[in-house]
């Protein structure tokens, strides 16, 4: 794969996406969190590689997002959906999914999201996910007892390659061999001519080791099991708690992973433990069985009157003899009882077995008072002991790896799939939080605009139960018109929401929702206060060369359609305030006719309807989201904009409230101001 050929990746970060372990994978999937593994590549931009990497496979031209708030409510919408997530890689991965022109990926995301939202969210299944993580593949595992050896240069940089954990040497005879063996417990041979050679120590000659690279490190595949163990038993309860399917055999994987300990180790093996506790314990118990038979030995000697004859006494005065002497001839039953029982201590105490011979020997048969151990056997049994237990632990090790080994690609794809069932979770939840629909999108040949019924926009500012459903449909270019606080902005937000939600291929929160597929969004919010020459000067330059850039390519197809990278859909929110109202509504209608003639689809939101549709050459549609009243001084309004009409506005409808109160006089003073509004 050229990662180059990547929209936004240049060489440098190509190199350093190199350096993943698998990088067209992870490209492939929409691995935001491998990618981000790469040297200096943030999460931030590993999302936005991972979106290029979407793009160029869909000859995406991207752009979608065409203005700052467009963007912005792409994020809310991004947020509304990671805030289901349980897991960061969920999280991250959302983002990658994008609002885009390009059918084919907007159809690859609707199909995921339509089996998506038949996922029930279960909590049970939401807390399970908190400890699934992404798996770690230890790439630190170094293993020092053992060593490959070769005389073979290719052979050498196979090594190397293959099992990077253990060193590889090279050897050029059995005398080298044999300098190896030395410093390390075991060589593993990779040369068949070294078959034969007679070397002291644990030389193996393996010309098949590097095939079998779970053989010479179990430690890999031990160390990768144990430093995931987490992940994996969490994954696992993920997989039984949602009923997922996968190739993998969880009471075996959960088997298997209560051998292993933190560090890799086994653990669980009667014969292993036995091993590791008598070289642990090995000082203590000598020591405990010393006092045993000294304890004895003295018990006795203190009960015991010696009698002995004055010649005898005198004979051993004279040999130099010391008192082990009259030891040995006065109480050898006694001490032979002492030190029985302290031998009994050590093989009782260590639960000895094949070393109980030597164990014995700890204690001398000559007597001597105190009894004390020889240290030259008890070096001999802790050597025993200690390569009994490393024996028995690579033997444990091998097996357990050997088990292991072939269900590392089963444990892969089973937190592969607790993670993205975390992804279609939070699509799931967010289509039930908000009541949400699969819009349809239309092509180049269908219908123009967008039509919702029973939109409802989660990103108001108040609770979701109390958002007032709306319906809305444009084709074309209308003036949204409408009494203050109505929620005419609303309305753009919940438009643009929808429309950016129905370009990622995700559900939308309406009882129905019909979008023209878009090349481009352009919302633009509401600007604060009247805009310095030079500030004006470059909205208009922006909506000059956004007018101009709409359909440009009409009529060029052979249909004489629209081609859809010209679709615009243009949202703008008061842009009266940009200037004064008289230059404004002259700068709304031309805009709007220019909108109009290219075929776009625009709603601008205005105060100023009536001036426009004055100073508009053509017929402007005006639409209205209507007050239906007045209640305790509380405006009661019709979210829905009707078609059609200018909505009164809120100065009116309070004229219009006095001219119908109080005596005659006022009331045609009232009258008389009310029928200016309507000139
Ligand atoms: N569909 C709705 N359901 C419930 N409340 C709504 C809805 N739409 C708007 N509102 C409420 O009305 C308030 C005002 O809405 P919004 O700012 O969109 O009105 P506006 O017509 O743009 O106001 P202005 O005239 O100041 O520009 C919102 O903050 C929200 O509390």
């Amino acid at each position: 794969m050229d990662l180059e050929a990547i929209p936004g990746v240049g060489a440098k970060t190509a190199e350093r996406l190199a350096e993943l372990d698998d990088p067209e994978r992870a490209l492939r999937e929409g691995d935001v969190a491998a990618i981000a593994r790469a040297p200096g590549i943030s999460e931030g931009r590993a999302a936005r590689i991972a979106r290029g990497a979407i793009r160029r496979d869909h000859d995406d031209p991207g752009g979608f997002l065409g203005t700052d708030r467009a963007n912005e409510l792409y994020r809310e919408a991004l947020a509304l959906l990671q805030e289901r997530t349980v897991t960061d890689y969920a999280a991250r991965r959302l983002e990658t999914i994008y609002p885009s022109a390009t059918a084919s990926r907007i159809e690859e995301v609707r199909e995921f999201a339509t089996a998506a939202m038949d996922r029930d969210p279960d909590p049970a299944v939401r807390d399970a996910l908190a400890d699934v993580e992404p798996l770690d593949a230890p790439g630190d595992v170094r293993i020092r007892d053992r060593c490959l050896a070769t005389g073979d240069a290719e052979t050498y940089a196979r090594a190397q390659e293959a099992i990077p954990e253990v060193s590889v040497e090279l050897v050029d005879d059995a005398r080298t061999l044999s300098e190896l063996a030395r410093g390390y417990a075991t060589v593993i041979a990779l040369d068949e001519n070294f078959t034969g050679v007679e070397v002291d120590g644990d030389v193996r000659v393996e010309p098949d080791a590097l095939e079998n690279p779970a053989e010479v490190v179990p430690e890999r595949v031990l160390t990768f099991f144990a430093r995931n163990r987490d992940s994996l038993r969490a994954a696992a309860e993920v997989a039984r708690r949602a009923g997922i399917d996968v190739d993998c055999d969880l009471d075996e994987l959960a088997d298997a992973l209560a051998q292993l300990d933190d560090d890799g180790q086994v653990r669980g093996d009667e014969e292993l433990d036995r091993l590791t506790t008598a070289v642990d314990d090995l000082d203590a118990a000598v020591s405990t069985a010393e006092s045993v038979a000294n304890d004895r030995l003295r018990e006795a000697i203190e009960e015991r009157d010696v009698t002995i004859e004055g010649a005898d006494l005198l004979t051993l005065v004279e040999r130099g003899a010391g008192v082990d002497s009259l030891l040995g001839r006065e109480l050898a039953d006694e001490y032979a009882e002492a030190v029985a029982a302290a031998r009994d201590h050590l093989v009782d105490a260590l639960q000895l077995r094949d070393t109980e011979s030597i164990a014995r020997q700890t204690f001398p048969d000559e007597p001597t008072f105190p009894v004390e151990r020889d240290e030259s056997v008890v070096s001999r049994l802790r050597e025993e002991l200690t390569a009994a237990r490393d024996r028995r632990a690579t033997r444990r090790k091998r097996e357990l790896a050997g088990e292991l080994a072939d269900a590392r690609p089963a444990a892969e794809e089973l937190v592969d799939a607790a993670l993205d069932l975390d992804v279609e979770l939070a699509v799931a939840r967010f289509a039930r939080d908000f009541d949400c629909t699969m819009p349809t999108l239309t092509n180049a040949d269908g219908e123009r605009g967008f039509e919702i019924e029973g939109g409802r926009s989660p990103l108001l500012d108040v609770p979701f139960e109390a958002v007032e459903p709306v319906d809305y449909g444009v084709d074309g270019v209308t003036l949204l018109s409408g009494v203050n606080s109505g929620g005419k902005t609303s309305t753009l937000d919940l438009v643009a929401l929808i429309v950016v939600l129905a370009h990622m291929g995700l559900p939308v929160p309406a009882q129905a929702a019909r979008v023209e597929r878009l090349a481009e969004l352009h919302y633009h919010a509401k600007t604060q206060g009247t805009l310095d020459a030079g500030a004006f000067e470059s909205t208009l330059r922006e909506f000059g060369g956004l007018v101009t850039g709409v359909g440009d390519e009409r009529g060029n197809g052979d249909d004489g359609e629209t081609p859809a990278s010209a679709r615009k859909l243009v949202l703008v929110d008061e842009l009266e305030s940009i200037t004064e109202p008289g230059a404004s509504a002259k700068i709304m209608a031309g805009i709007l006719e220019a909108l109009d003639e290219r075929g776009a689809t625009a709603v601008f939101v205005s105060h100023l309807a009536r001036e426009i549709r004055a100073a508009a050459d053509s017929d402007v549609q005006v639409d209205g989201i209507q007050a239906v009243g007045l209640e305790d001084g509380e405006l009661r309004v019709n979210r829905s904009p009707v078609k059609g009409e200018l909505a009164r506005s809120t100065p009116e409808l309070i004229v219009e409230k006095l001219a119908e109160d109080g005596d005659e006089r006022s009331k045609a003073f009232y009258r008389r101001l009310l029928a200016k509004f309507e000139e």
